[in-house]
């Protein structure tokens, strides 16, 4: 369980992009961040990514303070959490499965990544992780002649790859057509139902939000102004958070 509270993020130029956030990500559920251009969508995912620091306020996961907790500690809740980023970048000569096998490989120790060894069970998890997302056919296919939504598979697969328990993600689907779109958001609530991997996702569309998640999060400068469970967005809230 992953729970916020009163997290404030002040820019050194002193402007407020998030403003005392609290709420709650349960195991194994999927969360959409939904709300207008600017209203500190991607700020708060890299904060709960554990990418960006906030000025104040308590973040705890699976009941560790993460701001109390030392270096050490605070490193093992880093692993547990992998974010994928707007625009993922891959390694467009290599092979899907080489690009997931660099994901796990960056999880392992110092030794393992200079020697640039990889055991058969790297292999294992990887070509795992790739069937998870739905690629198991395309494992040695360069990443250069795969289609947008199964790069953006791989991008997934790559991230999760060490086995986190918090995907968090930003803009999964932009760019994609509306079919790809929906595939991604299928292959994404699959990961979190069958591995009970915990979702965060920032969307535009808010009907991808309305159908694949449990929780929607509505952000507006800064604040969360709606947090949605188990219904559909009325029309006025849609209209709030366009
Ligand atoms: N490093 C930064 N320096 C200056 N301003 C920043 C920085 N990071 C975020 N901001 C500002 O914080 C606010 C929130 O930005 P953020 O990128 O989180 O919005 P968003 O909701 O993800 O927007 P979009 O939907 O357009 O991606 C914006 O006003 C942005 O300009």
């Amino acid at each position: 369980m992953i729970t916020i509270s009163g997290l404030t993020r002040k820019l050194p130029q002193g402007k407020t992009v998030l403003d005392d956030i609290r709420g709650q990500l349960e195991p194994g559920t999927f969360t959409a961040v939904v709300g207008p251009s600017g209203s500190g969508k991607s700020v708060l995912l890299r904060c709960l990514a554990l990418k960006e620091p906030w000025t104040k306020g308590e973040y705890r996961f699976d009941g560790l303070d993460v701001v109390k907790a030392g270096a050490a500690a605070r490193l093992k809740v880093r692993r547990k959490i992998a974010y994928l980023e707007q625009k993922p970048i891959l390694y467009e000569k290599k092979t899907a499965l080489k690009n997931v096998l660099i994901g796990a490989v960056g999880q392992v120790s110092w030794l393992r990544r200079m020697t640039g060894m990889v055991r058969n069970d790297d292999y294992m998890d990887a070509m795992d992780t790739l069937e998870a997302v739905g690629l198991i056919d395309r494992a040695k296919q360069a990443t250069e002649k795969l289609s947008g939504g199964e790069r953006q598979r791989v991008a997934v697969a790559r991230a999760i790859a060490h086995g986190a328990e918090l995907l968090v993600a930003d803009e999964p689907v932009s760019g994609l057509d509306p079919h790809s779109a929906e595939d991604i958001m299928e292959m994404l609530k699959k990961l979190c139902k069958e591995r009970g991997t915990t979702i965060v996702v920032a969307l535009h569309r808010l009907e991808l939000a309305e159908k694949f998640a449990d929780q929607i999060w509505g952000l507006q400068d800064g604040r969360i102004v709606l947090d949605v469970r188990g219904r559909r967005l009325t029309g006025a809230e849609k209209v709030r958070l366009s």
